[in-house]
């Protein structure tokens, strides 16, 4: 492999460096010159660590008609990942040692993004036995977290048991929290609109009961408990009080809450339904302010790519959930107060480092220094861009933000040195 100079990049915290990679890690940075290398102008694009997903639904395998490892790791990587963790609720379920090494080995096969599989914490998500945790923890895919998201782990004995169990080899609940019995028939978030159309509603509390409870669990029982797509400000409440106690609990957001309201439902377009569903303006404020601050620890995408069957259809029958990867930083940059004057230590912090930290995915999450894997993504701070649903990378089309423009770019993207996109396209060659 030749080696790669990136020249003149922003680096967060570092300011205008050159970065010179060998072997898929940063060998020097500073102000550099190398003959034989392969040459990447950075100048006036700032360079982020790769970001991280904590919540990707690839649907490998079973649903290769709405996304594929392939295509799902195409869709990170043009989004500025480098890293994604692949939920459980494919088909089968991944509830077993092979099926989460399967998904492994296919990430590896594709190259475009490390995959790092989520466990079922239940058989089947359905709630009732432990799934085979260890088995999947000491199995080659190297599982730490579990999660039956797409249900909740409603059941409080087998939630105990779940997080003794991961205890022990310092594992993590991912939690979708959800209180089934407050959401039956649930279509959108409860409150005056969905009165208004006449749709059944999904209340907060059904978050911030579970949300509750399980921090009481996780400080009785010192596991780790990480709660996914949080969306209420009341769930930002608890999760506050419950880290001021000292709780292992951290949190993640989903583009979408940050953004987007109940409003969109009245167009009754089944883009915009998707679980949790999206809350009023006054959560979105308090989730956005909670992000800044770290209440929230992480933005994950619940990227949940549909194939036309489950989604051109009407409001009750679509299923929930809507693209996230390739927009994700541009609406992250959008909640932190936009790309004028961005934060982009903050950016940085909790699209990759602190995801990285929660997955225990220690060669991501890095700012570049001597001797770390190169996984980093370039952003053009000053690019705008309009999102065109035929034009992304993603199998499926379900994406909430079409027409939309949304600022900054990801014109690169390095997997351990190799290009998985430059020049804001995505490279086709991909073997290490
Ligand atoms: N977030 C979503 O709206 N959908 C998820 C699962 C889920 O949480 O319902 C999916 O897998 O499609």
């Amino acid at each position: 492999m030749t080696d790669l100079l990136i020249k003149s990049a922003d680096i967060v915290g570092k300011g205008r460096q050159d970065v010179l990679v060998r072997d898929g890690r940063v060998a020097e940075i500073g102000s550099l010159t190398a003959k034989d290398a392969q040459i990447v102008d950075a100048d006036g694009l700032v360079l982020l660590p790769g970001l991280v997903d904590l919540h990707t639904h690839l649907r490998e395998p079973g649903r290769e008609d709405a996304e594929t490892v392939y295509s799902g790791t195409r869709a990170a990587a043009k989004g500025g990942y480098t890293a994604v963790c692949a939920m459980a609720n494919s088909y089968p379920v991944a509830d077993t040692a092979g099926v989460v090494e399967q998904v492994a080995a296919l990430g590896k096969a594709a190259g475009y993004a490390d995959v790092q599989p989520i466990g079922a914490v239940s058989i089947g998500l359905e709630g009732k036995q432990l799934a085979e945790i260890g088995a999947m923890a000491h199995s080659a895919a190297k599982v730490r977290m579990f999660s039956d998201d797409g249900h909740c782990v409603s059941d409080p004995i087998l939630m105990r048991r779940a997080l003794e169990y991961v205890r022990t080899f310092g594992g993590l609940i991912a939690q979708h929290a959800e209180e089934p019995r407050l959401t039956e028939g649930a279509q959108m978030n409860e409150g005056a609109v969905s009165a208004e159309l006449g749709l059944p509603g999904w209340p907060a509390v059904a978050e911030e009961a579970i949300i509750a409870r399980d921090v009481l669990l996780a400080e009785y029982t010192g596991a780790r408990v990480h709660f996914c797509h949080v969306s209420t400000a009341r769930s930002v409440d608890i999760i506050r009080e419950a880290k001021a106690r000292g709780a292992k609990v951290t949190a993640e957001v989903c583009p979408h809450h940050l953004l987007l309201t109940d409003e969109a439902a009245r167009t009754y377009d089944p883009v915009y339904k998707v679980n949790p569903p999206l809350r009023r303006e006054s959560d979105v404020a308090v989730l956005r302010g909670a992000l800044a601050e770290g209440v929230i620890d992480a933005v994950a995408t619940d990227h949940a790519p549909h194939a036309p069957q489950d989604k051109d259809c009407e409001w009750a029958a679509a299923r929930p959930g809507m693209l996230g990867l390739e927009t994700a930083l541009s609406i992250t940059v959008l909640a932190l107060g936009g790309p004028a004057g961005a934060d982009w230590d903050a950016v940085a912090e909790r699209t990759s480092r602190t995801p990285a930290r929660i997955a225990g995915l220690e060669a991501h999450g890095r700012d570049p220094q001597p001797g770390t894997e190169a996984n980093f993504t370039l952003v053009d701070p000053a690019a705008t861009w309009t999102v065109v649903p035929e034009g992304l990378a993603s199998l499926s089309r379900n994406t909430p933000y079409a027409g939309m423009e949304l600022p900054v770019t990801v014109q690169a993207t390095f997997l351990r040195g190799r290009a998985t996109v430059l020049n804001g396209k995505i490279e086709e060659e991909t073997t290490e």
